[in-house]
């Protein structure tokens, strides 16, 4: 376990960009600009790939982007632009944002490499490794040497792999834009009917969160994330961010049409869980009758339940799954009153205790863990690695969930 470049000091690293192909020329995007904001959301909403199917394409908004490009700590010279230097125009980005890893116990100071775009007209002209070589330098200078990306394709040695779920919430619609099929045996009704929610959430004292919870979901995310053999740790700062939508409760209100987060408060005042997920609809491309697809992530959660205990204590365990399938069912009846069509979750954290009793669908999509110049051992990523089926046993060691 440990870094595999040798050693280095910001002063090994060159001052100046990294070559770049003649036509275009880099540039330092300022999200604070409103225009350079529309300019990557164009960019990315044009050209952004996740689903091989090309019938969805990302639906981002602003927000999706105040909130997922400008943490606390976030820093203009890690959004790296590609620009035509004749025309001005925005064709690749590339994004970091500060990450406090921490891989079995082991802190690492580390960034999020995310949101990665060429456009489609540049591709196959090897710009992405560009893009790669030229955040490294600008986060090297910064003296940070480990990185953290996710990746559907498999590159080399992954720290862990984890299987794209799906709840249908509104099965008809998904049906009608072809996410779903229907098996011989089964017709729109039938289906309808599994997967109905109740209308009304269960959990005694569940409760958005507010500003005021801050402290408590604070401490209990620390201690709960425990459990996970590579976490992300968080400031207070970096939980308002993450859960509340922004350090500033003002600009909190606008993120909070992205991010949604619920607390328990028991009888005594103390917070004894939280869940949160985040929204991010598809547009449908080529469709007669709908034009986009309302979609739920999960995002990070915590329960009083599992905190300082092993996840070899069966006993435990099963009261966690309860506690879990309790949680998340309300997080599903939240979603459908949300006007959300499918709630989607990887096989990460303590999620496999509850996707099939939840009747999470098991996706074809894989979402393949990697950490740029740290050698470690691999993690559980909720699936069996011959069958790619659910190990609820094994659960995973990630921790740590990505947008
Ligand atoms: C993507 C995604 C999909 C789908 O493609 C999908 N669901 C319903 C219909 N479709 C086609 O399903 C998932 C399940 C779990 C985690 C996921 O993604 C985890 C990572 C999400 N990244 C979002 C992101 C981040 C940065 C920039 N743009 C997008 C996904």
């Amino acid at each position: 376990e440990g870094p595999i470049d040798a050693l280095k000091t910001p002063a090994d690293i060159p001052e100046n960009p990294y070559p770049l192909l003649k036509d275009f020329e880099w540039v330092t995007m300022d999200l604070d600009d409103a225009d350079e904001i529309k300019d990557v959301y164009e960019l990315l909403h044009e050209n952004y790939v996740e689903d091989s199917s090309e019938i969805f394409r990302f639906k981002y908004t602003k927000e999706f982007f105040n909130w997922g490009l400008k943490p606390p700590g976030w820093k203009k010279q890690w959004h790296v632009g590609v620009r035509v230097k004749e025309t001005n125009r925005l064709v690749a980005f590339i994004a970091g944002i500060p990450l406090d890893l921490e891989l079995r116990g082991k802190g690492i100071r580390s960034v999020e490499i995310n949101f990665i775009c060429v456009h489609k007209k540049l591709r196959n002209k090897r710009l992405a490794p560009v893009l790669i070589k030229e955040i490294t330098r600008r986060v090297n200078r910064e003296d940070i040497w480990q990185a953290f990306y996710t990746a559907g394709v498999v590159l080399p040695s992954p720290v862990s792999v984890c299987r794209y779920t799906h709840r249908p919430l509104n099965w008809e619609k998904l049906y009608d834009v072809g996410f779903s099929a229907l098996q011989p045996n089964e017709t729109i009704e039938s289906m309808t009917k599994l997967y109905e929610v109740p209308t009304k959430t269960q959990t005694p004292g569940l409760r958005k969160a507010e500003f005021k919870d801050l402290e408590q979901i604070y401490e209990l995310y620390d201690v709960f994330h425990n459990r996970y053999e590579m976490v992300q740790r968080f400031s207070k700062d970096e939980i308002a961010h993450w859960l509340l939508g922004a350090v500033d409760p003002e600009e909190a209100k606008k993120n909070q049409q992205v991010i949604h987060t619920y607390v328990v408060e028991d009888s005594t005042g103390k917070i004894t869980d939280f869940f949160s997920f985040y929204l991010l609809p598809f547009s449908i491309l080529k469709n007669p009758k709908h034009e986009s697809l309302n979609v739920a992530y999960l995002f990070y959660y915590a329960s009083s339940v599992g905190v300082g205990k092993s996840r070899k204590d069966k006993e435990n365990q099963s009261l966690l799954k309860e506690r879990l399938q309790q949680l998340v069912n309300d997080a599903l009846i939240i979603c459908k009153g949300l006007d959300i069509d499918v709630f989607n979750a990887l096989t990460s954290q303590d999620n496999t205790l509850f996707l099939e009793d939840l009747k999470f669908g098991l996706g074809d999509g894989y979402l393949n863990y990697y950490l740029f110049n740290w050698r470690t051992s691999q993690i559980t990523g909720g699936i069996n690695e011959a069958t790619k089926q659910l190990d609820p046993e094994a659960g995973s060691g990630v921790g740590v969930v990505m947008l």
